[in-house]
């Protein structure tokens, strides 16, 4: 996950480096703990006395410090959406009310109230009722004037009409009425109509009630996109895996996922919420800070201007937890220019409390048995961390990163066990030492911190959204053959069991916060399910995939590909087809028969026995129609038609040929691209 920005924590680092001597140095090399890493370095006068407030004024990178919500600001967002709505332009209103939501302190209640109030009136014209609706409870919750509110009233009963939830439209006209009663500065004509609008409509609406037999109101739509679905049963030890999966052990390679039973090219083998996960700081204001969705109608956090979410269930969440933390510090962390995998580590801290962490302390080092949960940090402090392979400056590196991230949970209030209320000052910042009563806290926060940047290193993964272009007018297809954008950088702790292939069996996509990972070839029973981790043989060379792995994973690959040198996509032969020996005693060769071969029986060179190919080249004959066919769906946005075509193909082509061969590359893609389009998206 490359995300490099240069921010102030460089010039700490670089600062400390050249400051610690030999002496120093050795000390360090010779701890055998990240506990001790960590405590020693904060115990360095060097790093104490260190003033990181002129580095961080200094810093352009992430916007100004500290950022705070700010009311000037707030009522000219306001002003813009009241201009934008005088000129009927609805989509700019509610993104200028948006706005002002974002930056109207929440003291404010009156403003936000009426701000809210008016988003919800962008709403309505653009026939979001259901937001509509949720917008006036919260404009109401804040207090919206008393005279006022017969607008909102109606404007509600409007709604509940079209979602034809007659019982709760009554409800809400009957407010209106008694709105009306206190709507002052509304002239007496257009209040008495009002009220005999309302009047006629409760009339109605209540005849209507009694000749139905008084049907109870639909259910409210929900929001948020369902939960992906399992099929079948789950790995009982690995719930978020199919049973069609079991982890297996090797010295070699460690843990890695193999095929319990023959999966078909489409099923889904794996859907799980991250153990933890963060957006990027760019994104931060158009996506969902808690499951990072693309959200046109945010919800700001009430105190800080810094991000917004999706729903109330994902702000609550959020608030509940790490971002009652991380509120104020986020501005620091976003100018510090730290990595993606830096949050991530600092996040997997602040999610849970203090005493969460306390009670796991003893058993952290015994391997987990039992249920393997996402949410269990056990799982996640278990994963690969080559710690035993990490050099000095390696460790001196991530253990500076870590002071600094302890420096932050110290600023949030997280070691007193209470989100600090007020903003972050950069009086706050003038010195690196942590308080002296923090000692055991450093120790243990900073053990885990230490140890969580070393096993993001290995396995965290990007979380990305596919970017499609605009339907085209008259077409209500979207065509999800967009680009990928990297959203944000998260830690899946069951597929991170998954080990790497160059020729990948699985496709990950994301929907909402899950990752759902599926076959996008048949892979046989006991064959091993292997993701990618970067380089793809068809089109990158083996040299340069193999140092890449190294470089960046720490291992050497042995994949098929790797070993066998299999050509890339462009250099594919297409002068002869790869036949599956199709002996009786199985036999694993393969056969290379020239295009312009006349026999139809060829002989094995291993096992001597004879292969029909000429059967083998009957089952295939329909299945460069079968191409054309799916390529057509695609190209209309059927991506459902088009997969069942490029499976079909797929089984056919398995049970003749072997690859690598360019059709079936050309078959996987196309059903991998399809699959993507199964995931989140936005329209740009
Ligand atoms: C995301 S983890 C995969 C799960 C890991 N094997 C475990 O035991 O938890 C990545 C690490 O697994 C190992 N690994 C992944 N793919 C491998 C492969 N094809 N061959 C050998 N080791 C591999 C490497 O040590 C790598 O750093």
């Amino acid at each position: 996950m490359s995300q490099e920005i240069e921010g102030f924590f460089k010039k700490f680092h670089e600062n400390i480096s050249s400051t610690i001597d030999d002496v120093t140095n050795n000390n360090f090399a010779n701890l055998e703990s990240n506990s001790k890493r960590v405590s020693y370095l904060c115990s360095l006068p060097c790093v104490k006395d260190y003033d990181l407030s002129n580095d961080v004024a200094k810093c352009e990178t992430g916007g100004k410090f500290p950022v705070e919500k700010d009311v000037e600001k707030a009522r000219q967002f306001k002003e813009e959406g009241n201009k934008a709505v005088q000129v009927g332009d609805w989509a700019k209103a509610l993104h200028l009310y948006s706005q002002s939501m974002i930056y109207m302190p929440q003291k404010e209640t009156e403003d936000l109230s009426i701000v809210i109030a008016n988003r919800s009136a962008a709403l309505n014209h653009l026939e979001q009722y259901e937001d509509c609706i949720s917008d006036i409870k919260r404009s109401l919750s804040l207090g919206y004037p008393r005279h006022l509110r017969y607008k909102i009233y109606e404007r509600k009963a409007r709604c509940l009409l079209v979602l034809k939830r007659n019982q709760e439209a009554i409800v809400a006209f009957q407010d209106t009425l008694s709105a009306l009663d206190e709507a002052n500065n509304l002239n007496k004509e257009k209040r008495q109509k009002m009220r005999t609008d309302a009047k006629l409509m409760l009339e109605i609406l209540n005849k209507g009630l009694v000749l139905a037999g008084r049907p109870k109101d639909p259910e409210p739509l929900k929001k948020s996109p369902p939960k992906p679905k399992l099929p079948g049963k789950h790995n009982q030890r690995y719930p978020a895996a199919s049973e069609a999966v079991q982890i297996d052990y090797s010295e070699t390679k460690g843990r890695f996922a193999t095929a319990t039973t023959n999966i078909q090219a489409g099923d889904v083998l794996l859907v799980e919420k991250p153990h933890s996960g963060v957006l990027l700081a760019e994104y931060a204001k158009t996506h969902c800070q808690n499951c990072f969705v693309k959200c046109v109608i945010p919800l700001p956090c009430p105190k800080c201007p810094n991000v917004i979410f999706c729903s109330d269930k994902c702000l609550d969440a959020a608030e509940k937890s790490y971002h009652g933390y991380e509120c104020h510090i986020l501005p620091l962390i976003w100018k510090s220019g730290c990595s993606i995998t830096c949050h991530i580590a600092l996040r997997m801290i602040t999610q849970n409390n203090k005493e969460y962490f306390k009670g796991l302390i003893d058993e952290l080092d015994n391997k987990p048995t039992g249920t393997y949960k996402t949410n269990d940090y056990r799982n996640i402090y278990n994963l690969v961390s080559h710690e035993d392979k990490r050099t000095k400056q390696d460790f001196l590196h991530r253990t500076q990163m870590t002071v600094f991230l302890l420096k932050l949970l110290e600023i949030s209030g997280y070691f007193d066990g209470k989100p600090k209320k007020k903003s972050v000052d950069i009086e706050d910042i003038k010195t690196m030492a942590i308080a002296g009563s923090y000692a055991e806290d450093i120790a243990l926060f900073g053990g885990l911190i230490l140890k969580n940047l070393q096993v993001l290193q290995f396995n965290a993964h990007e979380v990305f959204e596919l970017q499609c272009p605009k339907p085209k007018v008259g077409q209500n297809i979207i065509k999800h053959d967009g680009k990928s954008v990297f959203l944000a950088g998260a830690v899946f702790p069951t597929l991170a069991l998954f080990n790497h292939c160059c020729d990948p069996n699985v496709v990950r996509y994301f929907t909402g916060p899950y990752i759902v990972v599926r076959a996008v070839k048949n892979i046989q029973k006991g064959e091993e399910i292997s993701e990618n981790y970067g380089p793809i043989f068809t089109t990158v060379p083996k040299e340069k995939r193999k140092i890449q792995l190294k470089d960046q994973y720490w291992f050497d690959c042995t994949c098929t590909p790797c070993e066998q040198n299999w050509p890339m996509y462009k250099d594919m032969t297409e002068n002869y087809m790869r036949f599956k020996c199709d002996s009786d005693r199985p036999c694993p060769n393969v056969i290379p028969v020239p295009y312009d071969c006349k026999e139809f029986m060829v002989q094995c060179g291993l096992c001597q026995q004879y292969t029909n190919i000429l059967k083998g080249l009957k089952s295939l004959q329909d299945t460069e129609m079968m191409y054309k066919l799916g390529r057509v769906a695609m190209e209309e946005g059927k991506y459902g038609d088009a997969m069942k075509k490029f499976i079909e193909m797929l089984k056919l082509y398995d049970a003749t040929l072997a690859p690598p061969y360019r059709s079936f590359y050309d078959c996987v893609q196309d059903l991998r691209s399809c699959m993507l389009s199964m995931g989140n998206y936005c329209i740009v």
